[in-house]
């Protein structure tokens, strides 16, 4: 066998688990022409993170995780594990990746599936038994370890295919769309088993979705894909309180509820009217996130705010929020409500306003 190739730039992803450099992949359609899925993407996971891939239709998910799953190999560039440059065949051992539809046979026993799935890479090892009982109780299907796998209720079921995904003790375990259009309670279940898996494992895990619920669950870091590249990257907190690019703004949206409903949107001016409202984006996170700043402003400043629409919560443990409030647009107050949200740090959007 030969030795995997040693990156010829090694510093720039040395300490991660999974490393993209200038990965470029373009695919030849039926009809000739060449599509690019992947246009010079870069980024690096860590051992033990959990970092989410966002991004539209043909934005290039599905590219990226073949690719990192060694499925497929880059058109240009270089993909690694732990440093080394993963070849056609090479480091699939430290990677699982499971999708949307739970692909298990039957009519045989989960026991007997998932330790089959593990004997195929690991053969078979003097703590199979012990290995795979405690997966099943982490994943807390160990009641239903004997029973068929279509026997299961749904959420065993994925839970199940979960456990066939991790029966090789892998490093990096790869979601493709694998929580979505779940069920809320069985989706509920199957975050909370996958939290436990990496907190009490220590598998990295990479959530290429939609789904902004398994997200602010469970990602500390997001990139954010859109036509092959990467528009914008940073903690999930940071991301979705001050999304950037207009993919991000969309998808921040969808994990906050900060939207405005169209029959006010039909109503917005770009201008301020006497006695008018302005309708304002405000983005909590870090310190800002725990503290009564709104409320405190609002007083001091004596004016009376009206709540739109919005969340407050918590994105990959750290606290955040957007809110869209309605206040007063009369000078001076409303310019100083600014400066003083602002410098409490909160985000500050204005809207537009209403009559
Ligand atoms: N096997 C293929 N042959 C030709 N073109 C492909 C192939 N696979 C992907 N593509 C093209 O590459 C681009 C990215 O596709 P990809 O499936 O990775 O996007 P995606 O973000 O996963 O989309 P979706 O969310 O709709 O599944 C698209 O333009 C797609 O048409």
């Amino acid at each position: 066998m030969n030795a995997p190739l040693r990156l010829a730039h090694p510093p720039a992803i040395s300490g991660s688990l999974l490393a993209f450099a200038n990965v470029h992949k373009a695919y030849r359609s039926r009809d000739g022409r060449e599509r690019i899925a992947l246009d010079g993407v870069s980024f690096e996971l860590a051992s033990g993170e959990v970092l989410a891939l966002i991004g539209s239709a043909a934005s290039g998910k599905s590219a990226f995780a073949s690719l990192a799953a060694g499925i497929e190999q880059p058109s240009a560039g270089v993909i690694a594990i732990d440093g080394a440059e993963i070849g056609a065949g090479g480091g699939r051992r430290d990677i699982a990746l499971l999708g949307s539809r739970p692909d298990l046979p039957h009519s045989r026993p989960v026991r007997e599936i998932v330790t089959e799935r593990r004997e195929r890479t690991l053969g078979a090892t003097y703590d199979a038994v012990r290995k795979i009982d405690r997966l099943l109780d982490l994943l807390e299907i160990g009641d239903d370890a004997d029973r068929y796998a279509d026997e299961l209720s749904d959420g065993a079921r994925r839970k199940a295919a979960l456990a066939c995904a991790l029966a090789a003790e892998p490093r990096l375990l790869i979601l493709d769309e694998a929580t979505s259009a779940l069920d809320p309670e069985i989706e509920e279940t199957f975050l909370a088993a996958l939290s436990r898996v990496n907190a009490q494992t220590g598998v990295s895990i990479l959530l290429i979705t939609h789904d902004m619920t398994a997200v602010t669950a469970l990602a500390s870091r997001v990139l954010v894909l859109d036509a092959g590249r990467i528009v914008e990257q940073g903690a999930t907190a940071k991301i979705f309180a001050h999304p950037a690019h207009a993919v991000t703004r969309r998808f921040a949206a969808a994990a906050t509820g900060a939207v405005l409903p169209p029959f006010i949107v039909d109503k917005l001016s770009d201008t301020p009217s006497a006695g008018g409202r302005a309708l304002v984006r405000l983005a909590f996170e870090g310190p800002a996130a725990t503290k009564p700043v709104l409320t405190n402003v609002a007083r001091e400043l004596g004016f009376d705010l009206g709540i739109v629409a919005g969340s407050l919560g918590a994105a990959g443990g750290e606290p955040y929020g957007v809110l869209i409030v309605a206040a007063p647009a009369d000078e001076p107050y409303f310019t100083a409500a600014v400066e003083r949200l602002e410098d409490a740090g909160l985000g500050v959007e204005v809207l537009g306003f209403v009559a």
